[in-house]
């Protein structure tokens, strides 16, 4: 039988045994008020690019894009790249915590563009091109055009977005700056260079790394 944690049952998802998940305090420091958007929202979106980062699809890696919040605002920055594949489905089984859907993203998240999601965690629009521009913007170098669109529309907008890198990093962009990268896997750290600058904090839960800007 699964463990419980905070009252809840451990871990929340399929797959994810052993592994920090919703209600995890683990991303508390990424998720906080002062990002504006939905924390419970947020979390459950870092919990699956997580997921995304780890377990890749079909034995490949896969790189995707989260937007989270002030939707309307992202929809009319962006525009989709192939027929919606969510258009026209209520909006109940759209949720960012339900797990048909998580697979379902899952699934999505191998074509190109972003997922649109509403401040209360609707999943309202998937392969979405974010209009992006450079202007304001200053990435770490190394870092390519999904994250720039991800700091971009985070710049235009009171969006948080999260990065799915292919090289398997989850970073979180707000305010058009990168604020946390998150190792899925802790044996990635002896690979990675932090694109962060500045003090950051770092954390460790169940091999999952995460270390971000001190707001503090
Ligand atoms: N403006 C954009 N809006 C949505 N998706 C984008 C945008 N620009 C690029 N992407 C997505 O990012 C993918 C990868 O682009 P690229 O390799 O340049 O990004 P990257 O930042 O280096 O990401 P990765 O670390 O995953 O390689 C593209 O195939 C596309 O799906």
């Amino acid at each position: 039988m699964a463990p419980f944690r905070h009252g809840k049952l451990w871990p929340p998802f399929p797959g994810a045994q052993g592994r920090p998940g919703l209600d995890s305090p683990l991303f508390d420091s990424v998720c906080s008020q002062r990002r504006g958007v939905n924390p419970k929202t947020l979390e459950a979106v870092i919990t699956l690019a997580v997921e995304i980062a780890r377990e890749g699809r079909e034995g490949r890696k896969v790189g995707t894009l989260f937007v989270v919040s002030d939707a309307q605002e992202v929809l009319k920055r962006s525009r989709t790249l192939i027929l919606d594949p969510l258009y026209g489905h209520p909006e109940e089984v759209k949720s960012i915590q339900d797990p048909d859907m998580r697979e379902t993203i899952k699934e999505l998240a191998q074509l190109d563009g972003a997922f649109i999601v509403s401040d209360t965690g609707v999943v309202l629009s998937a392969c979405r091109y974010l209009n992006a521009t450079a202007e304001g913007i200053s990435l770490p170098l190394g870092l390519g055009s999904r994250h720039m669109a991800a700091a971009s529309i985070t710049h235009q907008t009171g969006a948080v977005a999260v990065v799915v890198s292919e090289s398997s990093i989850v970073r979180v962009f707000d305010d058009g700056e990168l604020i946390s990268e998150i190792l899925p896997e802790i044996w990635l750290f002896s690979r990675f260079s932090l694109h962060l600058t500045g003090p950051v904090s770092e954390e460790t839960e169940a091999d999952v790394m995460v270390v971000s800007k001190r707001e503090d």
